[in-house]
């Protein structure tokens, strides 16, 4: 059953816990489980000795539009998307596509991802990776610098203000980027106020999944030029990037619309094709 079902057959609408909620315990509870195999002076140890970081933000604010690509397996409000066997594999078909970043899933309870995935793609490609999580301690922070993330995701929703300073801090702290996620007006204030430099517009509202793709372009005209806008979720084809480009964005992130694909390399070119076509808006700066 997917979380979609289990709401609409579940409390009223406003009584039952959100679905990022129920994400959010589960991912306590998984992060408690692994620090007890590998405690934190130990996962510092693994972060300081990694490969050091490469510069995300420079990655993504080259011209056109740059395209994050995802790996994803499954999704809370669809279930299983793709058979992923070698997410190595997809991952370097991407950057074969043009993908300027990697995105990879590690949350395994609803994304079916996980940090191993993360460490094959990085071995893989020689682009920028997000770890893309429910990040709410510095043991995750610590655990993606460990295995070769760039970036790192936060989302505004999950943490307190801060929370979100210290986490950001962290992140920067060790040479990586915060890439912040929001879905409102309040979060994006929140988000700069906390200082991020690269923020991502979930069109999906992750306390009930549903999709509207005009928030980017209500969000995204508040955001300062030097801040790198990316549009999150979903982007189907090149009419979606079209759009999501001529609102501000200088990224879209793309996970289900190139994993269901017969060839996710020829999806992603299609994208970065759009977003290097001359009639294709740019950012302003
Ligand atoms: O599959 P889509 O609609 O292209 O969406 C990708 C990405 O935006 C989505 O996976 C995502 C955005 N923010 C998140 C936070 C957690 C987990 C997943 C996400």
């Amino acid at each position: 059953m997917t979380a979609e079902h289990a709401r609409a057959e579940g409390d009223e609408a406003g009584s039952a816990a959100s679905v990022l909620d129920e994400i959010l315990a589960g991912v306590r509870e998984d992060v408690a489980r692994r620090q007890e195999q590998v405690p934190l002076e130990r996962i510092r140890e693994l972060a300081a000795a990694a490969p050091p970081p490469l510069d995300a933000y420079a990655a993504l604010r080259r011209p056109g539009v740059a395209v994050i690509a995802e790996v994803k397996r499954s999704s809370p409000s669809k279930g299983r998307l793709a058979e992923i066997a070698d997410p190595a594999d997809l991952a370097s078909e991407y950057a074969a596509g043009g993908a300027r970043a990697i995105s990879v899933l590690t949350e395994g309870r609803w994304f079916g991802g996980s940090l191993d995935d993360l460490a094959a793609v990085r071995a893989a490609v020689g682009i920028p990776v997000l770890r893309k999580d429910f990040v709410v301690s510095s043991y995750q922070v610590h655990e993606a610098r460990a295995h070769g993330a760039d970036l790192v995701l936060l989302i505004v929703a999950a943490l307190e203000q801060n929370a979100l300073v210290g986490l950001l801090e962290r992140i920067e702290s060790l040479g990586m980027t915060a890439l912040v996620e929001v879905h409102t007006e309040e979060e994006a204030d929140r988000a700069l106020e906390a200082g991020a430099q690269v923020i991502g517009v979930n069109a999906r509202d992750l306390r009930t999944l549903e999709v509207d793709r005009s928030v980017f372009e209500r969000i995204a005209p508040g955001l300062p030029s030097s801040v790198v806008k990316i549009a999150e979720s979903g982007v189907r084809g090149p009419h979606d990037l079209i759009r999501y480009a001529s609102a501000g964005a200088d990224a879209v992130l793309v996970g289900e619309g190139l994993v269901t694909q017969k060839s996710p390399r020829e999806a992603v070119a299609e994208l970065v094709n759009a977003g290097n076509h001359p009639a294709t808006p740019r950012p302003v700066r």
